[in-house]
């Protein structure tokens, strides 16, 4: 997956939502730690965008038990679809050494089949400082292909705070994805790739959305879109 430029997910726990999210999406985010049984889910895949793969922690938010959980990752990037894999930073960089000597390990499996990394950052309480921000996003963007920062924003102040810091990451030559949770940072979701942010995450369906204060998948296509268009 090329993250040169925005690339736009349909998020989900089900890949038969796929022919759905074709007309606005360049790729889907698999929630794999969501879906019932999703190895069984990803061998039957026959759709035609290809897949980043999350298997999200339970520490980190999602609903993956760390039994097997990069194991299945590790399987999973081997798919012809699966084209990026997700591996959170504190997997990579945390206090657990077995965590780390096992994401590291999926990061140079991911890279033999030819999937990129996107290396994440959850804050589902606040938004850090700014010096914390930047400093995130250079340890993430450092550790694999993508840094990606989702933080959550309760004003404006927050709100800027991370689109400064994803500028700067941006001009600093970093490739980074960011994105502010909940209902005062959703405008960010669409402005942030004016900063340089290269991936949206966004429900087909609104109702299945995988983090707060997403907009539809629809929606956020048309507001990228018409954002990034000068006569617009
Ligand atoms: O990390 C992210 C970003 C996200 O949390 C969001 O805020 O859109 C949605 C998740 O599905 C994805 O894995």
């Amino acid at each position: 997956m090329d993250f040169d430029r925005f690339v736009l997910t349909a998020s989900t726990a089900d890949l038969s939502a796929e022919p759905a999210a074709r007309d606005h999406a360049d790729a889907v985010e698999f929630r794999m730690d969501l879906a019932d049984d999703p190895l069984a889910a990803l061998d039957a895949y026959d759709g035609e965008l290809p897949l980043l793969v999350t298997n999200r922690a339970v520490w980190e938010g999602g609903d993956a038990p760390e039994e097997g959980r990069l194991a299945t990752l590790e399987t999973a990037v081997e798919h012809d679809a699966v084209e990026a894999v997700d591996v959170e930073l504190r997997a990579l960089t945390g206090t657990a050494e077995t965590t780390a000597r096992d994401a590291a390990a999926l990061r140079e499996h991911a890279r033999d089949h030819d999937a990129a990394v996107v290396v994440s950052v959850h804050d589902f309480e606040r938004t850090p400082p700014a010096s914390e921000l930047r400093e995130l996003l250079v340890d993430a963007a450092r550790e694999g292909d993508v840094g990606k920062l989702a933080v959550t924003a309760t004003d404006r102040a927050d709100t800027l705070a991370l689109l400064s810091a994803t500028y700067e990451a941006t001009a600093a030559g970093e490739t980074v994805a960011t994105m502010a949770m909940g209902e005062p940072g959703r405008h960010t979701r669409a402005v942030a790739p004016l900063y340089g942010s290269r991936i949206g995450y966004a429900p087909v369906d609104p109702a299945d959305a995988t983090a707060p204060g997403q907009y539809d998948l629809a929606t956020l296509a048309h507001l990228v879109e018409r954002l990034d268009t000068p006569e617009a």
